[in-house]
């Protein structure tokens, strides 16, 4: 039985342009990516999303929008990632370089996927058209994925 682990993603999307991190350490090292992580105990999903963002970029999000929920299966491991992802359309702050993220805004047509997850591009799509979307994917290594299910939803 595979166990998920919390995880939150939040884009920031202003009219044009989206704020992606370079991951410089960890998992997802060397990948352009939203901001987020673990949700640690007795937090609230959206508040880990919310502390994440500001620790990776320095911005401050008050509305976090429910976009989607994406499990991750690594073949071999047990462990399923399970991805909360949301959108944030305003914010305060500069976006600003952390151990962890070099953040930079990128034009809507010219996100940098062949550097990100390779889920990415199936499903910023939906997100940039702010559908509301689940999904399953089965990845070998961190670069095939072998199987995938992704479906548009009318709630989270
Ligand atoms: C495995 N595919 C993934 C993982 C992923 N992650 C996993 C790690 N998280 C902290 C952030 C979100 N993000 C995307 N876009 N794709």
């Amino acid at each position: 039985m595979l166990s998920p682990k919390l995880l939150t993603l939040v884009l920031v999307v202003q009219p044009g342009r989206v704020l992606l991190g370079m991951k410089k350490r960890g998992f997802g090292v060397g990948k352009w990516n939203g901001f987020g992580g673990k949700v640690q105990p007795g937090e609230t999903i959206e508040a880990a999303a919310k502390r994440e963002l500001l620790e990776e970029s320095g911005l401050t999000v008050d509305a976090l929008e429910k976009i989607g929920n994406i499990k991750f299966e690594f073949v071999g491991e047990t462990q399923l990632l399970d991805v909360h992802i949301f959108r944030a359309d305003t914010f305060s702050g500069e976006p600003t370089e952390s151990d962890e993220m070099r953040p930079q805004w990128f034009e809507l047509d010219k996100i940098p996927f062949s550097q990100m997850w390779a889920d990415d591009i199936l499903w910023f799509p939906l997100m940039l058209q702010k559908k509301k979307f689940v999904g399953y994917f089965t990845f070998q290594g961190h670069d095939v994925i072998l199987s995938q299910k992704l479906e548009e939803v009318e709630a989270l």
